[in-house]
């Protein structure tokens, strides 16, 4: 469990984290969703005690990390994938971190072997790809087989192969009972990892909320087609629910679902030649909730001309 309280991070004049407070729940993965810029970083390195908080508190089961006397053990992070030294092998890197904890050779090839790396484990990490440096990031943070991981865009530079094995290793940590905190830049990428997504945006928290409920709020209303509107219009008519009509006999109908409004044309004989439910992509969800928030904005050429 990962608890963040109040948590505010200043750099001279530029507020980072703005009273920031959320939990981490083990058992299912959260996603850390916003734009750039947002804070998730600085949040992250927080929680780890790379930064010190301007005020506020972040723990990890119940303790600050720093007071952690076997910290690979409890908390797996994988903050800077590059923050390996170039002239050592990957084999040799793990087993220098593994040695602080008493972690053996075996552990080391094990996870070597669970990341894919198990044939380049004695190159020099300097020859390594993006996504072989992710790769060794990520067999570094389990190493301790931690019950918290904390993962920093850990698909980044990872080929779709890549991001398809993360995405079932993050399923499988959490669904042993890990809390599992990742954070991306990618909604659709987190729509199909997270269970939770905890969004923040100018350094402050957007929204907090289980993954099925952004995908509910996404929801657009139902179309109903039909030659007689009028008639079916009536019917649906109620407290809560809202028609409009699109012409050509399609009506927009929010506040009865498509089961309902199908039983009632069909119980008064009325045809139907379309029942649709619409449905935002999650991608539009995540836009509307974090639009004020986003600070760097890029104008498209179509704009900018
Ligand atoms: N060491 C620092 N010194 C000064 N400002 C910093 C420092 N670290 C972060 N910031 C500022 O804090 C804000 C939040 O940055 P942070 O890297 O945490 O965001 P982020 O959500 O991780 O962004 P991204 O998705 O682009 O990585 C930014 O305005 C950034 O410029």
């Amino acid at each position: 469990m990962i608890e963040v309280t109040d948590l505010v991070k200043r750099y001279g004049q530029t507020t980072a984290v703005d009273r920031l407070s959320f939990t981490v729940r083990p058992g299912v993965v959260t996603g850390f969703l916003g734009p750039n810029g947002a804070g998730k970083s600085t949040t992250m390195r927080m929680i780890v005690g790379l930064d010190t908080p301007t005020a506020g508190a972040a723990t990890v089961n119940g303790r600050a990390y720093r007071t952690q006397s076997a910290p690979l053990r409890e908390v797996g992070v994988l903050l800077d994938a590059r923050a390996t030294h170039p002239g050592r092998s990957a084999r040799d890197h793990l087993l220098a971190l593994g040695a602080t904890h008493g972690i053996r050779a075996a552990r080391v090839d094990a996870v070597l072997e669970l990341v894919g790396l198990a044939e380049v484990a004695r190159r020099r990490t300097g020859e390594f790809s993006l996504g072989m440096g992710q790769r060794l990031g990520i067999a570094a943070a389990l190493l301790g087989e931690p019950h918290t991981l904390l993962l920093d865009e850990p698909v980044n530079g990872l080929d779709p192969d890549g991001i398809r094995w993360i995405r079932h290793l993050l399923r499988d940590l959490a669904a042993e009972g890990r809390t599992v905190f990742v954070s991306s830049h990618l909604m659709s990428e987190m729509a199909l990892t997270a269970d939770h997504l905890i969004i923040m945006g100018r350094g402050r928290l957007v929204a907090d909320l289980p993954v099925a409920e952004l995908v509910a709020s996404a929801a657009r209303g139902v179309l109903a087609g039909t030659p007689r509107p009028g008639e079916l219009a009536a019917l649906l008519h109620g407290p809560g629910v809202v028609i409009t009509p699109q012409g050509n006999g399609v009506l927009q109908v929010t506040g009865l679902g498509a089961a309902e409004i199908g039983r009632r044309a069909a119980q008064f004989g009325i045809p139907l030649f379309e029942l649709s439910a619409q449905q935002a992509s999650l991608e539009e969800a995540y836009l509307e909730l974090t639009a004020d928030a986003v600070q760097y904005q890029g104008t498209s050429t179509a704009k900018a001309a």
